[in-house]
């Protein structure tokens, strides 16, 4: 059940099997409906402030945000929700966990699993990135941690990226380090926000960046102290939100739509793509390899 936490805020804690169809208004508040059953299973929480229009969207799926198919269908359901709520005019994407904002595609949904399973699970990528990319609202990602590969991936797809000034934290498109290839619409996003040289050589050697280095090639828009990122993510948002709302859309729009229609017009094939990559047996070696490699970083 929605909590109230002060004046025009609520907190919505929502897991995937507890959200409900359509959003709802209780008094003043604009919130999300969902039931009260089961709420310590949400990987997320949304704090809607219907006074300023700014949603706060919280990933918290130990230990380290990795996106599942779970996750990523939960959050693409929140997504939706408050695309639909007229009281929602931007989402701020920012991370509970310790330390890391997402730790990219859950590895584990692409090893040693059926081709189905793999299907499925590129299917809700698929959707997230679009969802995000093209999403009408102002989206901005707080980046209070480490993002790689597919977290990476989720701040590109924001229109402000605010990162936290600390060294250990690092960012990037990391695929190549694990044997595996971003694909054209992941590359498309990162081009589309570095430029073709950097992306080039940021892709090849599967480059993570420290916040310092992200900012140089426009990879993060601002870095802030770590304290700061929420307040400055809110601060941005304002700004975005002065500008008439329709104009910026259909701007956002135009810069985005033929990513978009490029990946539209060929899913199932992308699909298809996926999954005899993903299957074979030299991408599954390095993939066992890579999360060999992660367990052993522990001992
Ligand atoms: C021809 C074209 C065809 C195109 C075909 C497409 C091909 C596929 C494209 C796929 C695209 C994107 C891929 C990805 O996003 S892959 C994921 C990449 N992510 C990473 O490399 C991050 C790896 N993790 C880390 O670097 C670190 O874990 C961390 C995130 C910096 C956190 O460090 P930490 O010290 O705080 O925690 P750590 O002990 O390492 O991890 C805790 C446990 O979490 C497990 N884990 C970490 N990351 C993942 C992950 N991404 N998926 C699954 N599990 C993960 C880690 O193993 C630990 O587990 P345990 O506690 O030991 O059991």
């Amino acid at each position: 059940m929605a909590a109230v936490l002060r004046r025009g805020v609520k907190l919505i804690s929502s897991g995937s099997s507890q959200l409900l169809s359509g959003g709802c208004k209780h008094g003043r508040t604009s919130t999300l409906c969902i039931s009260s059953s089961r709420p310590s299973s949400s990987k997320i929480n949304v704090e809607l402030d219907s006074s300023t229009g700014i949603a706060v969207m919280r990933f918290q799926n130990p230990l380290v945000n990795s996106l599942n198919l779970d996750f990523l269908t939960e959050i693409c359901i929140s997504l939706e929700k408050l695309e639909l709520d007229k009281s929602c005019r931007g989402v701020i994407l920012t991370s509970a966990q310790p330390k890391i904002f997402s730790a990219g595609l859950d590895i584990l949904e692409m090893y040693g699993k059926n081709p189905e399973h793999y299907a499925a699970f590129w299917k809700s990528v698929q959707e997230i990135w679009l969802k995000l990319y093209g999403y009408s609202k102002i989206t901005i990602a707080a980046i209070n941690g480490s993002s790689p590969a597919g977290g990476c991936l989720i701040a590109l797809t924001a229109d402000y990226r605010i990162m936290a000034d600390n060294p250990r934290y690092t960012i990037g498109l990391n695929e190549t380090q694990l044997g595996i290839v971003a694909p054209f619409w992941f590359k498309d996003t990162m081009l589309n926000t570095v430029g073709h040289r950097t992306a080039e050589l940021s892709l090849q050697f599967g480059l993570m960046y420290t916040p310092s280095d992200a900012l140089k090639i426009n990879l993060v828009d601002l870095v802030v102290p770590e304290e700061q990122v929420l307040s400055t993510a809110t601060e941005t948002m304002t700004k975005f939100l002065a500008i008439p709302g329709h104009a910026r859309e259909i701007s956002k729009s135009m810069m985005r739509k033929p990513v978009v229609d490029r990946l539209l017009s060929c899913r199932d094939a992308d699909i298809k793509n996926f999954v005899s990559f993903i299957s074979k047996d030299s991408i599954q070696k390095s993939l066992g390899q890579y999360l060999s490699m992660l367990k052993q970083k522990k001992s």
